[in-house]
């Protein structure tokens, strides 16, 4: 188990990590999410005793990394499939590690079987591809059977079909009892493969809970409403009846209507009543994707001036029933005064606060319903950087509704340009406890 407390990590002026507590348990793939600089490596090399944190603490089986004994036998890391020797082949990279740790040279036959990787055992790295440098990180994690296991971005540069083994493989680690933490961007896959899910947002926690909570209390559901084709008086007269009863109605391409607000039921009695036939009338949820651009949006640091994302957020501001500018977040769902968000089955009640994972109002995670202190209140008394003069960030207000209306979505200032985060070792056993280490070739090579 993977127990953070606090955990807080500044970089100069940059807080990167500010103040984050949760668990990551064993058994479970739990997927780790977050917007570009929210802080997903920064707090995996914490975890990793690869940074040290500012504030707070992470353990791993109740000890701090650099404590851990015989750690490589204990925890696997994937960070960053780049950082291999180049001039080195697979199996001699991974023979190397296992030396260090007194890992038996079997082991990296196994483990290059595991990863697929056996036929290009013996050829150099550097010729390899992203996939197979990703297969390559993979292998070295696997390598000291740990009960642990952390990967930042696994399935980065793999075909389909290596997507679906990572899926497997992640699947088939937690089902043997691991514990399983996996960073991504790729919300599909995510979907399939984790079961429990943390998200931050500008280092700060939004979210902690399993990946169908999270659907349903960051989305609202939705009907689709289907009238006999060639006969549009029908369709009129049925979304009358459901503007009425309170509905929110949207016409869709094909012809169909997209209702929100209302439940299955009572959408058929007003059909019913208003002597519509229906050819469609169908529940549907939204994907963890769009639940994701919902709670996310508001901590987004880097966007595109010609956003790709901006017909998903229309989309889903859409089916909040509310605006949302060309860059600008839509309102706070669940903050007074915004509509759409609680109006569908599956949304919560207005004001209701997150229901959170497993953690939510446990010993040590801050003030129940929340999970942490109130922004400005951090243990030791450290002011909240991102409280200043600022409403309140939109998981903040989603799991403790404030008693006052919020200022419109406020999200903190975006960030000056950071300097490159330093070269991540791929695999723990590279680390030697130095603070932010990093590993070049050359220094690998005189090791
Ligand atoms: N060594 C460092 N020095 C200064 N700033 C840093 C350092 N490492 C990270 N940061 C900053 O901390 C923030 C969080 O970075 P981090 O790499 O942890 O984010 P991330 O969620 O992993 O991002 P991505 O999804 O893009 O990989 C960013 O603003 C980043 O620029």
């Amino acid at each position: 188990m993977i127990e953070a407390y606090g955990l807080t990590k500044r970089y100069g002026a940059k807080t990167a990590v500010y103040n984050l507590s949760f668990q990551v348990r064993p058994g479970t793939v739990t997927g780790f999410l977050g917007p570009n600089g929210s802080g997903k490596s920064t707090t995996m090399r914490m975890i990793l005793g690869l940074d040290t944190p500012t504030a707070g603490s992470v353990t791993i089986g109740g000890h701090h990394f650099r404590r851990l004994p015989n750690a490589p036998r204990q925890v696997g890391a994937l960070l960053d499939a780049k950082a291999v020797h180049g001039g080195r082949s697979a199996r001699s990279h991974l023979l190397s590690l296992a030396q260090l740790s007194g890992i038996p040279a079997r082991r990296v036959d196994e483990v290059l079987d595991v990863v697929g990787l056996r036929q290009v055992a013996r050829k150099r790295s550097k010729g390899f591809s992203l996939g197979m440098g990703q297969r390559l990180g993979i292998a070295a994690a696997l390598l000291g059977d740990p009960q642990v296991l952390l990967f930042d971005e696994p399935v980065n540069g793999l075909d389909p079909e290596g997507i679906l083994w990572v899926r497997n493989l992640m699947k088939q680690l937690a089902g043997e009892g691991r514990t399983v933490f996996v960073s991504s961007h790729l919300m599909s896959e995510m979907a399939l493969t984790a079961e429990h899910l943390i998200v931050i947002g500008r280092g700060q926690l939004m979210a902690d809970t399993s990946v169908k909570q999270f659907i349903a209390q960051n989305s609202v559901g939705f009907a689709r409403v289907r009238t006999p084709e060639g006969e549009p008086e029908q369709r009129e007269k049925l979304t009358s009846a459901m503007n009425e009863a309170g509905g929110r109605v949207q016409p869709e391409e094909d012809g169909a209507l997209r209702v929100s607000g209302l439940p299955l039921p009572q959408i058929s009695d007003l059909a019913h009543s208003a002597d519509v036939r229906l050819w469609e009338l169908s529940p549907h949820q939204a994907s963890l994707e769009e639940a994701y651009m919902q709670l996310t949006q508001g901590a987004v640091d880097y966007r595109s001036t010609v956003d790709q994302r901006a017909g998903l957020q229309q989309q889903v501001a859409a089916q909040l029933g509310v605006p949302v500018g060309p860059h600008g977040p839509p309102p706070v769902p669940g903050a007074p005064g915004v509509p759409g968000a609680p109006g569908g089955w599956g949304a919560p009640p207005p004001g209701a606060p997150f229901q959170g994972g497993p953690h939510a109002g446990a010993p040590g995670y801050g003030q129940a319903p929340g999970y942490g202190p109130a922004p400005g209140a951090v243990p030791g008394g450290q002011p909240n950087p991102y409280a200043a003069g600022q409403a309140p960030a939109a998981g903040q207000v989603w799991q403790t509704p404030p008693q006052t209306p919020p200022a419109p979505q406020a999200a903190p200032p975006a960030p000056a340009a950071q300097p490159a985060p330093p070269v991540q070792p791929a695999q723990p056993e590279r680390q030697d406890g130095s603070d932010d280490a990093s590993r070049s070739d050359s220094e690998d090579d005189a090791r």
